[in-house]
């Protein structure tokens, strides 16, 4: 079976979109973006136009790539005081020097639509999230969509990042998995995916993941998304992800593809995080 981030990402925002028709005020989302990285620029205009669909007001704030952290900082500072902002996201990476998590941590919690901030992370980790990383949630909801439940599986996340990996692997232990988490210094890296009943490859090495690491029927969640250079695309290359989609479709007894898988369903949990937040301001 396929999971179609398209079909689930789509009922999403349409549930989305109903609760927004009832809510008395308008929702508004600030995005910052730093230089001019063109991955950066299509995931921001994605966000864009997502917020469009469901009718929250979007704001792109485009800075140079030679701002300073301080300067940066008052941004966002200048975000947080705005009444009507009900969500502020900091595109990234950013450029390498400016501070990350000292910009992460300028950001109001209650406005912290990415849940990057240390108070939204710890509370996560308590058990006790407001709002939930929108990759990892996103995938929760992809799961709970096809009616797989983690409770009681073994799953394992490959890959550790702050932003995938770790919160993923809270969201799963919440949900009663066993939860192993891989990572470039992992000995027998095979042997630990093949026991698994739920894989995440989040590691951002193109098809890394081949059928020999899969346990028969296992459920494959692929969270990369590589750009590799292809001259016979018009656009000059093509979108894989950490998962070799071809080999492993044959044996999961559920995969999502890439692209139409994962990413799209971060978009659609960014707009529901703009709503919680905002629901929890008024
Ligand atoms: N502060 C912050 N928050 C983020 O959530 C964040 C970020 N920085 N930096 C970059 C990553 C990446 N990311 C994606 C969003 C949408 C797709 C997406 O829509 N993918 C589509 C299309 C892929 C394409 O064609 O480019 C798909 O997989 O089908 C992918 C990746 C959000 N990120």
């Amino acid at each position: 079976m396929i999971l179609d981030g398209k079909v689930v990402a789509a009922a999403r925002k349409q549930e989305l979109r109903k609760l927004l028709e009832e809510f008395p005020k308008q929702l508004h989302l600030a995005v910052i973006l730093v230089g001019n990285h063109p991955a950066s620029r299509s995931y921001v205009s994605s966000k864009e136009k997502a917020c469009h669909e469901v009718g929250i007001d979007s704001q792109v704030i485009s800075l140079d790539e030679n701002i300073t952290t301080e300067e940066l900082k008052e941004v966002i500072r200048s975000l947080n005081a705005d009444e009507k902002v009900d969500g502020i996201l900091v595109q990234l990476p950013l450029p390498n020097h400016i501070n990350e998590q000292e910009i992460l941590q300028a950001i109001d919690p209650s406005k912290d639509v990415d849940c990057f901030h240390p108070y939204n992370v710890g509370r996560l980790f308590l058990g006790q999230p407001i709002i939930q990383p929108c990759t990892p949630k996103g995938v929760m909801e992809m799961l709970s969509y096809y009616n797989i439940s983690p409770a009681g599986k073994h799953a394992v996340v490959i890959g550790r990042s702050n932003i995938v990996g770790k919160p993923m692997a809270a969201l799963l232990l919440q949900a009663n998995a066993t939860v192993t988490i891989c990572h470039s210094r992992t000995p027998n890296l095979s042997e630990e995916v093949k026991r698994a009943d739920i894989v995440i490859a989040a590691v951002g090495r193109p098809k890394m993941i081949g059928r020999e690491m899969i346990k028969d029927g296992a459920v494959v969640i692929d969270v990369g998304i590589n750009r590799i250079e292809d001259p016979s695309n018009p656009k000059g290359y093509t979108i894989v992800g950490d998962v070799d989609f071809e080999s492993v479709s044959q044996i999961a007894s559920a995969i999502t593809p890439v692209p139409g898988g994962v990413g799209l369903m971060t978009v659609a949990e960014l707009l529901w995080n703009t709503y919680t937040l905002a629901r929890c301001r008024v």
